[in-house]
């Protein structure tokens, strides 16, 4: 007899945009928001039966993200997924856990003849924060925060050499390269209780996200790099150092590969080596390295 093992269900790309305009100075903030929301319980039945009673329907998450975007603050985005996942096991009683992530988008605050202007704002970069909140009725509340699609390349200071030689390696040891990635990190908190203890934690959430941002720019471009593999675990070391509340930290780095093109062909152009110049961008395959740090 075959039995329903795994489900969830919910709303993907909840798009969501929440203007604050503060009445004294005119000067407005937005923040933009793409959530999606997950519900799993027991709703087995709802696959095995048609048994829609158990539904909540989707078009109900979206009406509840909007709701709850009005009526509460959507910054930090940590303290908004909880409030979002908390509501759904809290309301329903046979919704059991509740997954919710928040991402947000970046509108920074265009200045205007110096000034910063009070209400336009650019899209710099396709960088987002994100946050997966889970609400669970047995376990709390998890959050894990994070940086994605932040664009990153050094053009210099990067070394992979001593790596596996067999009879399917071809590659050459590299003493100076080009390394490229779109960051991809995470850093999870010590589980939460309740709504309210995450917001206490509030102040702590800004702080980390600029830690965390701070410690792997940084790192990336002083760092002499052996490896993707070394740079990302002192990367991970430092935010684990600079957050005494997160438990663990993740990276998914690929690896943008950059080749050089051997020119010598035309006239003897030398163009590899010390005399590497123009380069060749790959978009695939690429490598991807990833790794969790925990305490
Ligand atoms: O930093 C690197 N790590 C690897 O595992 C790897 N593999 C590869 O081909 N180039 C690189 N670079």
């Amino acid at each position: 007899m075959p039995q329903v093992s795994a489900a969830q269900y919910g709303k993907d790309h909840i798009r969501v945009y929440k203007v604050h305009k503060d009445a004294n100075t005119g000067v407005q903030t937005v923040v933009e928001m793409t959530v999606c929301v997950l519900l799993k319980g027991d709703i087995e039945t709802s696959y095995t039966e048609a048994d829609n009673s158990v539904v909540i329907a989707t078009d109900t998450m979206k009406n509840t993200v909007y709701i709850m975007a009005k009526q509460h603050p959507v910054t930090p985005p940590e303290l908004f997924g909880a409030i979002v996942a908390s509501h759904f096991v809290e309301k329903y009683k046979h919704i059991h856990s509740a997954w919710v992530k928040v991402i947000t988008h970046r509108w920074t605050r265009l200045t205007v003849g110096g000034e910063p202007h009070p209400h336009s704002f650019y899209r710099d970069g396709s960088e987002t924060r994100n946050v997966e909140a889970t609400a669970d009725e047995a376990k709390g509340i998890s959050i894990r925060s994070a940086i994605a699609g932040l664009l990153v390349l050094k053009s210099t200071g990067s070394a992979f050499h001593g790596f596996y030689k067999d009879e399917y390696a071809t590659l050459k040891d590299v003493y100076d390269r080009i390394l490229s990635t779109e960051v991809d990190c995470g850093w999870t908190w010590n589980t939460f209780s309740s709504v309210q203890e995450v917001r206490s934690a509030v102040p702590k959430f800004d702080k980390a996200w600029e830690s965390a941002r701070t410690i792997t720019l940084e790192t990336f471009a002083k760092e002499s790099s052996p490896s993707v593999q070394n740079t990302l675990y002192k990367m991970c070391e430092q935010i684990l150092d600079a957050v005494p509340e997160v438990k663990a930290v993740d990276y998914s780095l690929p690896n943008k590969h950059y080749f050089e093109i051997d020119l010598s062909w035309h006239k003897g152009l030398k163009n590899t080596g010390k005399d590497a110049e123009v380069y060749a961008p790959q978009s695939d395959p690429n490598g991807l390295i990833e790794c969790t740090v925990s305490r």
